[in-house]
């Protein structure tokens, strides 16, 4: 497979398509970063990494964050965290309150912000230091000391938290939240506020297409039954309301974010991250989309 040639044609489309998406402006400090930043990074298990534009630049992960939390979170307790989230495509916005109501306070998965937020709870609850222990995690996953948080999306976030506040306040009525909400939220605020390039993400989420084990070391750091039930999540629920339209288009599990980021994944054959900050109406990278399609397309590699 020649994956050069192909990666250069996605990078010669680009330039001539015309977006149309908007870059998150809910968050303020996101909508300081160029609309035209473009990465792409390619990590091949076999044949090497294939990238081009900012791939090396730094961006905030957002919501790909809720991955490495669930990660973690599962590592930490049995099948009992899925009695307080579920794990089944919500249809809806990410920052949804509705089904939370007549659900009894459960979120429908961990990759809606209700679900990471009781994800959160389970982490403050189980760690002594969960912010440095995720980072921590996430440093390992990556092979990279290297990642950190950038403080001012974390303030510019912290202080528009209105959605949030609501989600944890209604969860905490129903008795799905244990902890105080301000140190949940702190903690969901802190992760989303890491950031790390296209090539940094595709190395630490090749332990979702290698079976639970680091690539570099051959550590099994995830049991693999583990692994299969997380990319499936990514599978069905990466993409919030877009899930279906990812798996049609792209067919790969992955995880999006609103800082334009999306990572997918094909097991035992590759990562890829692409990086272009503006979104379309579901908050999904829309030339992240697009690139990504052209890439299961081109190369006849999708789970499908
Ligand atoms: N989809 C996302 O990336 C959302 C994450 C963002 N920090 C929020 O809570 O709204």
């Amino acid at each position: 497979m020649n994956y050069q040639k192909i990666i250069t044609s996605i990078q010669n489309q680009l330039s001539s398509i015309q977006y149309t998406g908007k870059v998150a402006s809910y968050i303020p400090e996101l909508e300081t970063i160029k609309a035209t930043k473009f990465g792409m990074h390619l990590h091949c298990i076999n044949s090497g990494h294939y990238h081009f534009g900012d791939n090396t630049e730094k961006f905030s992960i957002q919501s790909i964050s809720k991955v490495f939390a669930l990660t973690k979170a599962m590592l930490l307790l049995g099948d009992e965290l899925f009695e307080r989230v579920d794990v089944e495509p919500s249809g809806d916005p990410f920052n949804s309150l509705v089904q939370l109501e007549y659900e009894s306070g459960i979120p429908r998965n961990p990759f809606i912000n209700a679900g990471a937020l009781v994800v959160c709870d389970v982490l403050v609850s189980k760690l002594e230091n969960p912010k440095n222990d995720l980072l921590d995690f996430i440093q390992k996953l990556a092979d990279n000391k290297n990642i950190a948080i950038n403080r001012k999306v974390f303030d510019s976030e912290k202080k528009h938290s209105y959605r949030n506040m609501s989600l944890l306040n209604l969860m905490k009525s129903f008795g799905n939240i244990k902890n105080d909400i301000d140190i949940v939220l702190d903690l969901y605020i802190h992760l989303c506020s890491i950031e790390m390039s296209c090539e940094e993400l595709s190395k630490a989420f090749m332990v979702y297409a290698n079976g639970g084990k680091l690539l570099y070391n051959q550590e099994q750091i995830i049991p693999s039954r583990k692994v299969k039930r997380i990319n499936a999540i990514m599978l069905t629920c990466g993409f919030y309301d877009e899930a279906g339209e990812f798996g049609f288009r792209v067919g790969l599990p992955g995880k999006s974010g609103v800082g334009g980021g999306i990572v997918a994944l094909y097991p035992g054959q590759y990562t890829v991250t692409v990086w272009s900050p503006p979104l379309n109406p579901k908050g999904n990278s829309e030339l992240g989309m697009y690139s990504l399609e052209q890439l299961t397309t081109l190369t006849g590699l999708s789970i499908f």
